[in-house]
C-alpha cells in the first residue's frame, strides 16, 4: 500500500508549547508577531520541503524557536549576526524576527537552493532584518559582513569544521555560538587538537542533552610549536 504522508502538528498542541516556550524566552509583542507569520509559513512549506524534523513539530516552538532566541542573553548587545547554515531559519530567522526591535541585522549563509528560497520567503514575510547568502560557508567570505558581532551555527558540522569557518571573521569583539548536542566534550576534545580556544559551556535552557559553546577567539595551533614541545618533552 502506499505511503501517505500525515497532516502536520494539531494546533492546539502548538498553542501550549507556544505559551511554554514564551514564558522560557520571552519576547516582545512586535517579536511575537513576526515570529507568529514565520511559523505559519514554515507549516506551509514543510507539507512539501522537510524544514525541520516532521517528529519535532508538535515542540516547534520550545524546541527551535526557543533554542534560538535562549542566544539573545548570552550576546545581548549584538547586532550583526551571521548564521552558518541556516537550514528552516534556525537560529537565523528567529534571530531576524528579534533583532527587528533593535535595529539589527542577521546573515543567513545556506548552500540549499530550496532552503535558501524558504529563507528569503520568511525574511519577506516577517520583515526581519536579514539578508541571505546562497553560498558555501566556506568559499564565499567576500559576500559576507565585514564586521560580526555574534557568529552562530547549529547542527550544521562538527566543532572542528565550524570553527574554522568562523575564524576568519573573528576579530576582537567578535563572538561565537555555537549550539551542539550530547556529543560537545568529544567534539572539543577533537577540536582543541587543532584549535586554541577557550570554551565556556551553557547548558541548553531548552532542556534535553544540548549545550551553547561559547568562544571569543579562535585561532589556529601552531603545529611547529607542538612539535617542538614534543622535542622539549623527549630531552627531559
Ligand atoms: C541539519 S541542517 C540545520 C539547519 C538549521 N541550522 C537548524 O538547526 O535547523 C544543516 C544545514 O546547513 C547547510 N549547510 C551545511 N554545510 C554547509 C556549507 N558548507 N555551506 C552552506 N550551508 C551548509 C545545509 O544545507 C543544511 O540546510
Amino acid at each position: 500500500m502506499a505511503q501517505r504522508s500525515q497532516p502536520s502538528a494539531p494546533a492546539p498542541q502548538l498553542d501550549s508549547d507556544k505559551a511554554a516556550a514564551l514564558r522560557l524566552t520571552p519576547v516582545s509583542h512586535e517579536t511575537e508577531a513576526r515570529l507568529d507569520r514565520y511559523v505559519a509559513l514554515l507549516l506551509q512549506w514543510q507539507a512539501k520541503t522537510n524544514l525541520i524534523s516532521p517528529t519535532t513539530l508538535p515542540h516547534l516552538w520550545t524546541r527551535h524557536i526557543s533554542d534560538s532566541l535562549q542566544l539573545l542573553r548570552l550576546a545581548p548587545d549584538a547586532r550583526i549576526w551571521l548564521d552558518f547554515g541556516s537550514g528552516g531559519g534556525f537560529p537565523g530567522v528567529v534571530l531576524a524576527c528579534a533583532m527587528g526591535d533593535v535595529g539589527g541585522h542577521v546573515h543567513l549563509v545556506e548552500r540549499n537552493a530550496k532552503k535558501a528560497a524558504f529563507l528569503r520567503e520568511a525574511l519577506r514575510v516577517t520583515q526581519a532584518p536579514g539578508s541571505v547568502h546562497l553560498a558555501d560557508i566556506g568559499d564565499s567570505v567576500d559576500s559576507f559582513p565585514k564586521r560580526v558581532d555574534c557568529i552562530t551555527a547549529r547542527a550544521v558540522a562538527s566543532l572542528d569544521i565550524i570553527l574554522g569557518f568562523a575564524a576568519p571573521h573573528m576579530n576582537g569583539s567578535t563572538k561565537a555560538l555555537f549550539l551542539k548536542g550530547q556529543d560537545v566534550d568529544a567534539e572539543l576534545t577533537e577540536a582543541t587538537k587543532c584549535w586554541n580556544i577557550s570554551p565556556r559551556l551553557h547548558a541548553s535552557l531548552t532542556g534535553g542533552q544540548g549545550w551553547i559553546v561559547e568562544l571569543d577567539k579562535i585561532e589556529r595551533r601552531d603545529p611547529s610549536a607542538d612539535t617542538m614541545m614534543a622535542h622539549a618533552n623527549d630531552r627531559n
